[in-house]
């Protein structure tokens, strides 16, 4: 029973895929509650309140997918996750359209001093004449980071007749005529807008996108908006260029440090401020744990995750062709490790055939993890397969070749340590499952399953039987045997399948036989 813990608040309706899973005991307690078994929680959802830091992580060794019930990760140490192999996703658009109708709230309220003027009211006052706002008609939107926020804000501030100029390295100038919008440098943005709103995430990149020497190039008069992320706009640079009297006012909803407390901003009349609700709509709630409840039943239910920020996507369809790639490459992973008895410094993996139509970064990653299961305690799986690899430092190289040889789809490896050098095939034959059809240097064909043993030994008379012999003494069962040789009297091997693994006894009585050069237990599970 997979534990799943909800740390923040996230809509009870929206957990239902979660709350009708059978495998899954849910368990909605802040990380921090005591009564919690961190060390046994199979997966976390959180919203932007609990920071998973690498301190967390290492409480929770079980942990298998981190689940953001948002878009924004920057409370999430990703890098930390992708290192332990737990998958991270997120629900990238379930609010996009709460936080663009938010900031367009706060656009509007903070042009027409609508928080201010409401207040005042309230106190039982009528300053009608203290309350002169300003048209959003005919200005100038400069929109930083045109995502999907940007963009649906960029929607609504046309219809308001409004001109949008847009600042984003990523941005194509199709997609920008497309969504009507002037694609500008930053100094643009910055020297013609008289309102600027920031929708990029925090990133390195982008903390602190908004300073002192860039609000410095802005109009005097200008507004700035924050509904994405405390930080991107400098909080101390936005007090000073406010206190001068050189931006005109601002709309924030995130803070560097949330809850603010006491902050600085707060004394300026003509900031107005909300509480990190951008996404704090009944339907974007309900969207994003929908989204993110499905997601963590859809990995517990061994299907690809659609949002993951460190796999690649990968759709239902696109899964089932590479699945039986998947489980090939895995097996062939796990041979490898077994064969050869050393660290490996260079593994080649050449895609043939059919299988080179498919995503084969993805099968490259699940040979690792096969490599690495019985070798390494960490957990490796595709999410740091790659990383545990670099960190090892061994040379991945992968190819597509058009020889498969003479079968429909083929996985050609070879992995080369400081003594030994090792080369395995594999395919995957329709009704049939997968097959080991090479092993160093000799053509075979076993079916890579349960437990193996691999012998090479001398092409003689008499060495098939005298091992038959010594296992049937041992009253071990053979399932399975295969022969395969290049020459007669040279080298030759036999895979062996067992119906339980083969005991320590047995195989040292093989070894001592003549003419067997080598033996190999292989466990594949
Ligand atoms: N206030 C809230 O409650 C709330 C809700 C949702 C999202 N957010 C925040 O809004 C951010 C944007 O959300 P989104 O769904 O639009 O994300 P998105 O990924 O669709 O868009 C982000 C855009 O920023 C651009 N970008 C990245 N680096 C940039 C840079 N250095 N300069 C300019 N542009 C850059 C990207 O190209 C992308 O187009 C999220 O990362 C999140 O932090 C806040
Ligand atoms: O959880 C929230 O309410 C905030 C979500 C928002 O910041 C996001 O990045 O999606």
């Amino acid at each position: 029973m997979y534990q799943i813990l909800v740390a923040d608040a996230i809509s009870e309706d929206g957990l239902q895929p979660l709350l009708d899973f059978k495998n899954g005991q849910l368990i909605i307690k802040k990380v921090t509650d005591p009564d919690v078994e961190l060390d046994k929680v199979d997966a976390l959802l959180v919203r932007s309140a609990t920071q998973v830091t690498n301190d967390l992580l290492e409480k929770m060794p079980q942990l298998k997918i981190i689940a953001r019930a948002g878009v924004g990760v920057d409370n999430i140490d990703v890098t930390a996750a992708t290192k332990r192999g737990i998958i991270v996703v997120n629900a990238p658009d379930g609010n996009t359209i709460s936080t663009a109708e938010h900031t367009f709230a706060m656009m509007a309220s903070l042009m027409r001093n609508i928080p201010q003027a409401h207040q005042s009211v309230k106190n039982l006052e009528w300053r009608r004449n203290d309350f002169i706002g300003t048209e959003l008609y005919g200005k100038m939107l400069g929109i930083l980071g045109m995502g999907r926020i940007g963009s649906e804000l960029a929607k609504r501030a046309k219809v308001f007749g409004m001109s949008v100029h847009v600042y984003d390295p990523f941005l194509t100038k199709e997609r920008a005529n497309k969504l009507g919008v002037e694609s500008s440098s930053l100094d643009e943005v910055l020297e013609l807008a008289d309102i600027i709103t920031v929708h990029t995430p925090l990133t390195p990149q982008t903390k602190g996108l908004i300073n002192e020497d860039t609000l410095a190039k802005t109009k005097k008069g200008v507004y700035f908006l924050n509904c994405a992320r405390g930080g991107i706009i400098d909080e101390d640079a936005l007090a000073k260029f406010l206190g001068n009297g050189h931006v005109a006012g601002a709309a924030i909803d995130v803070f560097v440090t949330e809850p603010p407390g006491e902050h600085q901003l707060f004394k300026f009349d003509n900031v107005i401020v909300t509480p990190h609700l951008g996404a704090s709509t009944k339907e974007a709630q309900l969207n994003v744990a929908t989204q993110v409840a499905k997601e963590v039943r859809t990995y517990f239910e061994d299907k690809p995750v659609s949002n993951s920020i460190n796999l690649p996507a990968m759709s239902r369809d696109i899964f089932e062709k590479i699945r039986p790639f998947h489980h090939l490459s895995t097996k062939i992973g796990l041979i490898l490790s077994q064969c050869i008895k050393e660290g490996i410094d260079e593994l080649s993996i050449t895609y043939s055939g059919t299988v080179s139509d498919l995503e084969t970064s993805y099968l490259t990653k699940a040979l690792l993890a096969g490599f690495f299961k019985n070798r390494i305690d960490v957990h490796v799986n595709e999410v740091n397969a790659l990383l545990t690899a670099k960190e090892r430092g061994i040379t991945i190289g992968e190819k597509i070749s058009t020889n498969s040889f003479g079968y429909a789809n083929a996985i050609s490896v070879t992995a080369k340590g400081e003594k030994q050098h090792y080369s395995i095939r594999g395919t995957y034959i329709d009704h049939y499952g997968p097959r080991i059809v090479y092993l160093n240097d000799f053509n075979i064909d076993f079916h890579p399953e349960g437990n193996l043993l691999y012998i090479q030994h001398m092409d003689r008379p008499g060495v098939i039987g005298r091992v038959g012999k010594i296992l049937g003494d041992n009253e071990v069962n053979i399932a399975t045997m295969q022969v395969g040789r290049k020459q007669v009297g040279g080298e030759a091997i036999m895979v062996l399948s067992f119906d339980k693994p083969l005991d320590d006894e047995s195989l040292t009585s093989l070894t001592s036989l003549d003419d067997i050069v080598s033996l190999n237990r292989i466990r594949i599970n």
